[in-house]
């Protein structure tokens, strides 16, 4: 379980968080939905303890992450929002990196990776260097570094992104069995069909501030035969402006 209360981070002049409460329980997939720069990964690099709030508290399973930040760090996965790092690295380079860090036996290790590259279809380019890879590649790979060490708690931003349909079902399943094992999920997405085929709970921030949090189930039902999508544009900002749309559509014809 993650116990957020009053997270608040302030950039410069920027307020990217206000005051953010909410509580994410264990054995569900909780999404974080929002905008461009609705405040969604400074959320999640706050639980990651890659920024540090402004002010506020975390909690992640009762430990607190301001005195127990190491305990909760071995405790977590994550995904950042951008794949494009350690790109001198090799594949098997970069997971013996993260195998290292999380003191896995070598037959930990092998056994779990041997898993991860062979769901991912990665076994053919182990040994070759990340910056040849493709953005999907890319993305497995972290994805793959991440759940080598079969953390607890999964925080995945935007890990969709640039996955292949495969890859995408594949890691859509991971994450709803491990959930399902009573386990924490927490994923950011801006593909509103992956939000409503996975998350139990969620939570849409608009300029760093609540507007939702609560079940899926809940939301859907306000509004019974619309789309996520729709009563997600209802709530989080302007609704498709059809005007402008047919204007900008019809510019070729003029
Ligand atoms: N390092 C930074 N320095 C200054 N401002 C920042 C920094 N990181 C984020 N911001 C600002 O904080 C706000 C929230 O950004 P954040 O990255 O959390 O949004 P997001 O919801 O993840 O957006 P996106 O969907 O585009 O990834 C934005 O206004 C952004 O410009």
């Amino acid at each position: 379980m993650i116990e957020i209360e009053h997270l608040k981070k302030v950039y410069g002049e920027k307020a990217a968080l206000k005051d953010l409460s909410l509580t994410i329980k264990s054995g569900e997939i909780f999404g974080f939905l929002g905008h461009n720069g609705a405040g969604k990964s400074t959320t999640i690099k706050s639980l990651v303890s890659i920024i540090e709030p402004t002010a506020g508290t975390i909690k992640v399973d009762g430990l607190d992450l301001e005195t127990d930040r190491l305990a909760i760090k071995e405790k977590i996965g994550y995904v950042p929002d951008s794949p494009d790092m350690f790109l001198q690295l090799t594949a098997n380079e970069y997971w013996d990196l993260i195998a290292s860090a999380y003191q896995l036996t070598p037959e930990r290790k092998a056994k779990r990776l041997g898993e991860l590259v062979g769901l991912f279809d990665m076994q053919s380019v182990v040994d070759n260097t990340l910056d040849g890879f493709s953005h999907g590649m890319r993305q497995k790979t972290i994805i793959i570094g991440a759940l080598l060490p079969d953390p607890d708690v999964w925080i995945l931003d935007e890990p969709l992104q640039g996955l292949d349909p495969q890859a995408a079902y594949d890691l859509k399943a991971l994450m709803k069995a491990h959930a399902k094992k009573g386990k924490t999920v927490v994923f950011s997405t801006h593909v509103l069909d992956s939000a409503q085929q996975l998350c139990d709970e969620l939570a849409i921030l608009r300029q760093g501030e609540l507007i939702y949090n609560g079940s899926l189930d809940d939301l859907l039902a306000t509004e019974p035969n619309e789309s996520l999508e729709t009563i997600y544009l209802k709530m989080a900002g302007r609704q498709a402006d059809a005007q402008q749309i047919n204007a900008i559509a019809g510019d070729d014809d003029e």
